[in-house]
């Protein structure tokens, strides 16, 4: 079941930004949000958090109409570019934070949080940081614990806004492998925006390509390439290809 995103429409006073958007992501599904600057991709992302609400249609998870339901009780977990880590805790208690905010009667002990925290740090790869601050690390190492940090909760689907773009090339092919086996391991549905096609086409299952508030198409990257449902779709990854046969891009 998943999530299921129906007719989902935004405007900005007179400027639609989101044009019924239809889209599903099944259990354990990586679907990336793909497209030029502009097309709504953050937009989405945003009311699938809560962060947003649509101006009309509707949003299911697991079946349930969480709609208007606001962001906190959504269970679900999210890393951005700029993740802003606690500074003064350290990489263990950043990713315990999640669970020690629990209300009592749903907080695990603290040997649980304990456990969780360094099997998700180990999963991520940096269990030998744990008692780091973020101050010591580097941006890659901050992101995979931005990661462990939103995966602590136990979410019900992870979300991701670009969330290697400040780093350099050879870090975001380490990261990119990373969370995708993270993802795999923990068996989380994610949903990840992108305007990187090289970035989208390794990591996700499923690949919806954005234009002007609309999917154009919703495949696989070899469906994508085979038959691209629109001439947008196919000027476009041509364009990203040309660009990275260049050597200008990732
Ligand atoms: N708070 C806002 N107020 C007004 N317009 C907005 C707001 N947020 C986004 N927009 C507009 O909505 C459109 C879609 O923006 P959005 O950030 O969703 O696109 P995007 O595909 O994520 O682009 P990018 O890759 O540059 O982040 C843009 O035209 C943008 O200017």
């Amino acid at each position: 079941m998943g999530l299921e995103i129906e007719n989902v429409s935004k405007s900005y006073g007179s400027n639609l930004v989101l044009d019924a958007v239809n889209l599903d992501v099944a259990p354990g599904e990586f679907v990336a949000l793909l497209g030029p600057s502009g097309s709504g991709k953050t937009t989405l992302l945003r009311i699938i958090a809560g962060l947003q609400f649509a101006d009309s249609g509707r949003l299911l998870m697991e079946g349930e109409d969480i709609t208007g339901l606001e962001a906190r009780l959504r269970r679900f977990g999210m890393v951005f570019q700029s993740y802003a880590l606690f500074e003064h805790m350290s990489v263990a208690d950043n990713t315990a934070f999640g669970l020690k905010m629990r209300p009592r009667g749903r907080r695990p002990s603290r040997s649980e949080i304990g456990e969780r925290v360094k099997t998700l740090l180990d999963m991520a790869e940096i269990g030998h940081l744990a008692d780091r601050y973020p101050s010591q690390l580097s941006g890659g190492q901050r992101q995979r614990v931005a990661l462990a940090r939103a995966l602590a909760i136990e979410p019900r689907l992870l979300l991701l806004d670009e969330p290697f773009s400040a780093l350099d090339t050879k870090i975001r092919k380490g990261l990119r492998t990373a969370l995708r086996d993270l993802q795999k391991r923990v068996g989380i549905s994610a949903i990840l925006v992108t305007h990187d096609q090289e970035e989208a086409f390794e990591i996700a299952d499923r690949i919806a390509v954005m234009s002007e508030g609309r999917i154009e198409q919703f495949g696989t990257a070899e469906e994508l390439v085979r038959s691209p449902a629109s001439p947008f779709v196919s000027e476009f990854l041509e364009g990203m290809a040309n660009y990275e046969n260049q050597g200008a891009g990732i």
